[in-house]
Order: C-alpha cells, then structure tokens, then sequence
C-alpha cells in the first residue's frame, strides 16, 4: 500500500477523503494534520478528532498552521457553517491530538522514511506544506510526490479564476507548486464531476450502520449549503478526488485522466490573486514535474467511496 499523510481542513469533504484514506487497502494513512481553511484551525483540529473516532483512524493526528503565511485568513463558512462541519454530529473524540505541531511530524516522518516512500496528500490550503519545506528542504527530493486538491485549469470558486485552498493562502501554494517535487492537482476541472447526485446518496444510505448514516447526513448538509451559496443540484464533493488518483496510480490507472502541465500560483494579481495558471496549450514543452486532473471515472470513484463506508 501507499503510505500517505493527509494534511487536511475538515470540512464535510475532507471527512470523506478521511474515511476513504482510512478504509482503502490501497492506502496507509501515516498522520493526519490539520489546517486553518475552511474554519479556524481549534474548529477544524476538533473536526478531524471527532471523524477520526468515528473512521476508527489510529495515526496520529497533528494541528498545524492557524492561518496564511502573510495574508489574514477568510474562513469558508458558507459551506462548511460555523463549527466547520454543521448538520453532522460527531462522536466525542476518543483519539488525543498528537503533542507534535503538525508541521515537525511530516518532517520528521519523511525523514524517517525512505526517500520515495511518502506522499503528501493536502486536501486544505497548502501552509503546512510550505512550512515544511521551509523547515526541510530535503522534503522535496524525498517525498514521492505531492496530489493535492485545490486549484483550477478553468472556472474558480471562490472568484472567478481561484479556487478557495489556493486563494486561502497563494503565497504557501506558490511554494508549494515551485518547488520541484511531482505534484498532481485535482482541481475543480475534476472535483466538479465528483457530484453527490440522490442516486450516489441511496448507494450509500443503502450500506447501513453508523457510517452510512453519517456520510448520509453530510451528504444532505453539504448539498444543501452548495444549493443555496452556490446552485449546484449536487454537490460536488472535492477532497476525495485526491485520495481516489492515489488509489488509481497502485491500482494501474485507468480512471482519472491526468495531463502534464506547467502551473504557475497568482500572488500578485488585482483581480486573478490565487489563479492556478494551467499551460494546456498543446504545443507547448511539458517536461514539467507538475499534472492536472482533468477527467474523472465518477461511478468508479462512488464505488471507491461506498465500499469505504462499507
Ligand atoms: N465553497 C467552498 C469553499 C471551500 C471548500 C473547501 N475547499 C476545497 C474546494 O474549493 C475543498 O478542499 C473543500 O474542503 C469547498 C467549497
Ligand atoms: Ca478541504
């Protein structure tokens, strides 16, 4: 299996990558470390405990940064609602946050593993990563790679042109896709085929037991929420995205249709500040170390999703 650390927001969608990261045979889940993103980093380190019980995850669970590297963090609670996960209830966390900062475990469990061997998987905004590369430049040459959720080829959603994780904190993202290292982004080019539809929900109510009911209950807050803020008759239920190309990638592919391409992070522009700019341009040079996702089998990816609550 492929060891990773989910560096995450949670956030009704982080939620499910966790439970997916947690249940796939495909996937070892080294830690989990939080970040400040679509609530305030108390909220969301509360948030993971509490999913982290609940998906019977053992690894340690590690809080990070409270906010941007520069910039003054705007929390997404349109979505996510006050506690960073309204209409779902949480078990009282059983499982202690880790006396680490986030930041020093995933150094320190990349250094202690062979280079190759560990893929970082952020499903937040990218400041724990940026931090840590900072604090060990070496992460580069040893992390096997980077698939991380955020970012768009096309439309954003937080403005017009940036997606939130990127726009939360572009400065820590520009770092990030600079670096060197491969980095795959699952962007909303793929994240916006990943729709919770009522026939993917019956898929999953129909499981039964504690779990289903849960996913349930995200499933229908969630929906609600991008009804309302945002239009959408389905969800489009981003953060496992990243989880499943991992998944894709040790089972031998197939069912995400990823593109090399040059990414460059916005920082400076007036109006485009957290644009992920894609060079799709096909004549253009792509001996780049950086991917986007593009297409995405969505039945194949519900299937990944039901059989973990199963
Ligand atoms: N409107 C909205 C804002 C933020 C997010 C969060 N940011 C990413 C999608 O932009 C996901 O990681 C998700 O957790 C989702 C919807
Ligand atoms: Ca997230």
């Amino acid at each position: 299996p492929r060891k990773i650390i989910l560096d995450c927001d949670p956030g009704h969608d982080d939620a499910v990558a966790l439970l997916l990261a947690q249940a796939h045979p495909a996937i070892e889940l080294l830690a989990v470390t939080a970040v400040a993103g679509n609530q305030s980093l108390p909220k969301v380190t509360h948030n993971a405990l509490g999913i982290a019980t609940l998906a019977g995850i053992t690894a340690p669970i590690a809080a990070g940064a409270d906010g941007p590297l520069q910039r003054s963090a705007e929390f997404a609670a349109d979505i996510h609602g006050d506690s960073g996960l309204d209409g779902v209830v949480l078990p009282e966390a059983s499982v202690a946050l880790d006396a680490r900062n986030a930041v020093d475990l995933i150094v320190e469990l990349v250094m202690t593993h062979e280079p190759g061997e560990i893929t970082l998987v952020p499903t937040g905004p990218l400041t724990n990563i940026a931090l840590a590369v900072r604090r060990e430049p070496r992460l580069v040459e040893r992390v096997r790679e980077v698939v991380l959720m955020g970012g768009a080829a096309h439309l954003g959603n937080l403005t017009p042109v940036a997606e939130f994780n990127i726009a939360f904190d572009p400065e820590a993202a520009a770092e990030v896709f600079e670096a060197g290292w491969r980095v795959t982004m699952a962007g909303l080019d793929v994240t916006h085929q990943a729709l919770a539809t009522p026939e993917v929900a019956e898929r999953i109510t129909a499981v039964g037991g504690p779990k289903a009911e849960f996913m349930t209950d995200l499933i229908a807050e969630y929906g609600r929420r991008y009804s309302d803020v945002q239009g959408f008759d389905s969800p489009p239920v981003h953060d496992p995205v990243a989880v499943a190309i991992v998944i894709d990638e040790e089972l031998g592919g197939g069912h995400v249709e990823l593109r090399r391409a040059p990414i460059a992070v916005e920082t400076k522009g007036e109006h485009t500040t957290g644009m992920t700019v894609v060079d799709l341009r096909p004549w253009v040079q792509r001996d780049v170390p950086t991917a986007v996702a593009l297409g995405l089998d969505a039945d194949w990816f519900w299937g990944l999703v039901t059989d973990a609550v199963r």
